[in-house]
């Protein structure tokens, strides 16, 4: 009973940001990403008769504390879905992405995770149930089943059961570029689940940006379709940044960003008033992705390579979803 998976990892273009329900991580509000090449997991996991616990390995590191109890608790899921509750797993994670830098690389571990369970416990799944088994790991990473342009249906059921992943276009719809840009201080910050958990909860910014939502999706699926990169790349930035503005009117109060990142955000806009169009979008965390065509490659990466506090640019194109090796 062992099988392994790969997903990439995935940016989001429309933000999720904030649950309404904590337990099934049940959004809020629809999201929109895209996968990416440049950044997967691959796991290998192993259901053996003879384990008492489940074991997980994270780049060739034995896991505990609170990472090991979110994966235990998943592999939980798992086993009730197959109705093998006495099973344990041996579960290795490989994470070709710089985990530390907080790059969703939740989204590609849970997604290789979840593919690589499910096939290996032997339950058979459809790839919308596979994105909500997975959603149950980490939201974001439910998008991650699917490659190229994604849509997170956030679903009104209270069991989840219409709470998952649609695939919008695949990886060779558009041949786009995500630049990940990596600061160097890499100060604890406020993870994701906390971050948006304390936003929902206190922030009289918040019920607009659910407001907005269904504008920005129709608009940008619309961009997508399209192909028009500067209606697709203006609705991105702008979802971003409403996204983060709901954190400065949270209680208290807390930012992602640091000076880095928004020497970062005035450089890209620096770049459009230049004529180079080129958008960011950020997460939770100070590091940025910047979003532009192949033929500005060079001057993309000339611009972000010279702001000082940028540790590492790497580029990424289109990815697929989860694969089985
Ligand atoms: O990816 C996006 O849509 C936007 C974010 O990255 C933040 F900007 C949210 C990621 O949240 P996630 O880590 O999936 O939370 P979980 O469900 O509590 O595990």
């Amino acid at each position: 009973m062992k099988a392994t998976a790969k997903a990439h990892t995935n940016i989001a273009l429309i933000k999720y940001w904030g649950k309404r329900d904590e337990s099934l991580i049940l959004p809020m509000n629809n999201s929109l990403s895209l996968t990416l090449d440049g950044f997967y997991t691959t796991t290998t996991a192993e259901f053996r008769e003879d384990l008492t616990a489940d074991r997980f390995h994270l780049n060739d590191r034995l896991v505990d504390g609170t990472e090991y109890q979110r994966v235990t608790a998943f592999l939980d899921r798992i086993r009730r879905a197959a109705g093998r509750p006495d099973v344990f797993a041996d579960i290795h994670s490989t994470n070709h992405v710089p985990t530390a830098a907080g790059f969703a690389s939740s989204a590609s571990g849970f997604a290789a995770l979840a593919a690589a369970a499910a096939k290996a416990i032997g339950l058979q799944v459809t790839d919308p149930e596979l994105s909500m088994l997975t959603r149950q790991g980490s939201g974001s990473a439910c998008r991650s089943i699917y490659g190229g342009f994604v849509e997170w249906e956030k679903g009104t059921k209270a069991d989840g059961s219409d709470s998952y992943a649609v695939p919008i276009a695949p990886k060779d719809h558009w041949d786009l570029r995500v630049a990940a840009v990596v600061l160097s201080s890499s100060e604890k910050k406020i993870l994701s689940r906390e971050g948006m958990k304390r936003t929902v909860e206190t922030s009289p910014f918040y019920p607009a940006w659910v407001d907005n939502i269904p504008d920005d999706l129709a608009a940008i699926k619309q961009g997508i379709s399209q192909k028009d990169f500067e209606k697709v790349g203006e609705i991105a930035e702008a979802n971003c940044l409403r996204m983060h503005a709901t954190t400065l009117a949270a209680s208290p109060p807390f930012s992602y960003w640091h000076s880095t990142t928004m020497a970062i955000m005035q450089a890209v806009q620096d770049l459009r008033v230049s004529g180079v169009p080129a958008f960011f979008t950020i997460d939770a965390g100070p590091n940025v992705k910047v979003l532009y065509l192949p033929e500005q490659e060079k001057i993309i990466r000339n611009t972000l390579q010279e702001i000082p506090g940028v540790h590492d640019v790497t580029v990424s194109r289109p990815g697929e979803g989860v694969s089985y090796i």
